[in-house]
């Protein structure tokens, strides 16, 4: 079992089919933290141990209650846990209103509640929504209100299983920034399941990465990104995350400045108002990487940055270059062929160039 906290505590030897997962997590008692692997890696099977959904031998502990130890014959079952759990897709009764759901959920939370219901309902959207037949909701109308249904039976935890996996477009554009805005808000812990870079740099504050059966890490979100000890085809996937606060909007070239404390980021402008914490993913190919401060480059973001290390990249002819911007780490991809040519040596310092940023808010 690892270190000790006052979170969820889980160890459990999962076995369903040809899945083999020795799962060994300690998770803070606050915060989003994401369970991240690739497809099939045993993530929902994970969710569902923890959520006492299925039997995995081992223990499971959250805060001061203990939900399983076989050792002692205890297995607490799902719906004494308090947990909240949404699916993939959705798992709403099509007979009843979006009201009738959610009182489902309310009456589930017993009395008194502390629940802020028309709080979830507004900041998920769900009010114009109410009288509506479930049946007739769209895929991301159905994952909404799933999401606040779950809540409204007041939680200890709450489980999300890639609530945004079955959409596309503009609905996932919009569960994701509510979702967003559920991070900075909800007063219990959040372990949600995903496969998506993207959704680890917005919303995780921890990180559990899955790989080959096991958790090959599990931490803080930079900490854990910080890690070259990884299989290299994990680090290039999770890339580097920047998280800052806009300092300038310009309106005319559709930008704005991202300022962190590693320097400022130029990115592109939609929506967003000084003052916002926003996170950015940058992928280690859009790092460049120069011994000297460019003056004529197309590149927008120049990094002062240090060099700490360089690890072979899955291609022969590439390395991926860790850098450290004023504690911010950054990723980059270059050839080893650049790494001989410019010097480089890890505690040289280096300026990133990055040439785009996928954005996140
Ligand atoms: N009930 C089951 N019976 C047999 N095999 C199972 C069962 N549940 C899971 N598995 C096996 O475990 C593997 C992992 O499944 P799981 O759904 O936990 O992975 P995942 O990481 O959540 O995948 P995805 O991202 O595709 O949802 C599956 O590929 C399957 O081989």
């Amino acid at each position: 079992m690892s270190a000790a906290n006052d979170g969820l505590r889980a160890a459990l030897s999962i076995r369903r089919g040809a899945l083999s997962l020795d799962l060994d997590i300690a998770l803070p008692a606050h915060g989003v933290t994401v369970l991240f692997g690739a497809s099939g890696s045993g993530k929902t099977s994970c969710l569902r141990a923890i959520a006492g959904l299925e039997h995995s031998p081992g223990t499971v502990t959250f805060k001061d209650a203990c939900w399983q130890d076989d050792a002692r014959g205890l297995f607490v079952p799902t719906y004494q846990r308090r947990v909240g759990y949404v699916f993939q897709e959705s798992s709403l009764f099509d007979h009843l209103t979006v009201a009738g759901n959610l009182d489902y959920g309310f009456r589930r939370a017993g009395r008194p509640s502390s629940i802020d219901a028309a709080r979830w309902i507004d900041d998920f959207g769900v009010r114009p929504l109410l009288a509506r037949r479930v049946a007739a909701l769209s895929g991301g109308e159905r994952q909404r209100v799933a999401i606040v249904r779950a809540l409204m039976a007041n939680p200890r935890l709450l489980l999300l299983d890639e609530p945004l996996s079955a959409l596309d477009g503009s609905a996932k554009t919009r569960l994701l920034a509510e979702l967003e805005r559920l991070r900075t808000t909800l007063p219990i812990p959040l372990i949600y399941v995903s496969h998506s870079v993207e959704e680890v740099a917005r919303l995780a504050d921890h990180l559990v990465l899955l790989d080959g059966g096991r958790v090959v890490a599990q931490g803080p979100l930079q900490q854990t990104l910080a890690r070259i000890d990884l299989p290299c085809a994990l680090i290039e996937t999770l890339g580097s995350v920047v998280e800052g606060k806009v300092s300038a909007l310009h309106r005319n070239d559709n930008l704005m400045e991202l300022a962190f404390a590693g320097g400022t980021l130029c990115l592109p402008h939609a929506e967003e108002t000084v003052g916002q914490t926003l996170r950015c993913r940058i992928d280690a190919r859009d790092v460049v990487i120069a011994r000297d401060r460019a003056t004529a480059s197309s590149a927008l973001n120049q990094i002062h940055c240090e060099v700490v290390a360089v690890i072979a990249a899955d291609h022969p002819a590439q390395c991926l270059v860790q850098l450290d911007a004023h504690g911010t780490r950054l990723l980059a991809r270059i050839t080893w062929h650049s790494w001989h040519a410019l010097g480089l040596a890890p505690g040289d310092a280096v300026w990133a160039q990055v040439k785009a940023v996928a954005l996140g808010s």
